[in-house]
């Protein structure tokens, strides 16, 4: 029985977003990868769709804007009165990616530094990391090397998506943003981050950055699972014949049978 109301039809992705500049993006490839789309028609995505909640954590200096970017995309609201965010506060947001269910699990961590300590400790097993900076505030972006540089203490940076963001872009003019776009973009290459610029007071870019987000995680989730259950079938057959190895000669002629199997499609 499912007890979840339906995906909001705001909230369904047919395809990849695009990512907002090509100097600073994780893929530059326009659809979803060709394994990802077929397993997705063809019912074979695993966990992912079933009981998969993707963590997403999002750092940054105090006041740069990280309540009210998530407030934005989840709520559609924004304050302007600063509340400081004391430790975390996540909220839940569920997708529909190429027919298939996805949640993103989004925690706003505090900037504050005497915050700092309890919010750290919900950094763990996040797969995607959003560093927040304020494009009218050039210190806020040189932390955010500091801000990644804890969030990957606890997370193994091979299997975690980064995301640089530049926030209150309603308040630069667009000289300034220019110029700090330049450095935003050096930044944002170094470090391996898909830079985007966005403004949660006008809501320029916020849903098509999510939107990325939740696209990109979903993806790189298949494609794992993918990875995951070839190796395990795989290993199935040789435990299935390893007992036998004596009797049935032909036992490593099966695993590699199994191995080079052509896939039923695309791969
Ligand atoms: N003009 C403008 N102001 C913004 C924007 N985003 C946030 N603000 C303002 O910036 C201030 C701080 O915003 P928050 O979202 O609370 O900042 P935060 O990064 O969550 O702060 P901490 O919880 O202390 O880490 C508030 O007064 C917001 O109204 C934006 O896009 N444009």
């Amino acid at each position: 029985m499912n007890l979840l109301a339906p995906v909001r039809r705001d909230r369904i992705l047919a395809e990849l977003p695009q990512c907002l500049r090509k100097e600073a993006s994780l893929h530059t490839h326009k659809d979803f990868h060709p394994r990802v789309t077929c397993a997705c028609q063809e019912h074979r995505t695993g966990t992912v769709g079933r009981f998969k909640i993707s963590k997403v954590i999002v750092v940054g200096d105090l006041s740069v804007g990280k309540t009210c970017l998530i407030n934005r995309f989840c709520k559609d609201t924004f304050d302007k009165n600063y509340k400081a965010t004391i430790g975390v506060d996540f909220e839940m947001e569920r997708f529909e990616v190429l027919g298939v269910p996805f949640s993103l699990q989004l925690w706003d961590t505090a900037g504050q530094e005497r915050f700092k300590c309890i919010a750290s400790t919900y950094y763990r097993g996040a797969q995607a990391i959003i560093i927040v900076f304020n494009l009218n505030d050039v210190t806020s972006l040189e932390h955010t090397k500091q801000w990644l540089a804890d969030a990957l203490k606890e997370n193994d940076p091979s299997s975690v998506l980064l995301f640089l963001v530049g926030s209150k872009k309603d308040l630069s003019t667009p000289a300034q943003y220019a110029l700090m776009e330049k450095d935003a973009l050096k930044v944002a290459k170094e470090i391996k981050a898909e830079f985007w610029a966005v403004s949660s007071l006008t809501g320029e870019n916020v849903r098509e950055f999510f939107f990325r987000v939740a696209a990109l995680n979903f993806e790189a989730n298949v494609l794992a699972e993918l990875e995951k259950s070839g190796a395990r079938r795989i290993g199935d057959v040789v435990q299935t014949f390893h007992p036998f190895a004596g009797i049935n000669s032909d036992d490593s002629n099966l695993y590699l049978t199994a191995s080079k199997k052509k896939p039923t499609c695309c791969h």
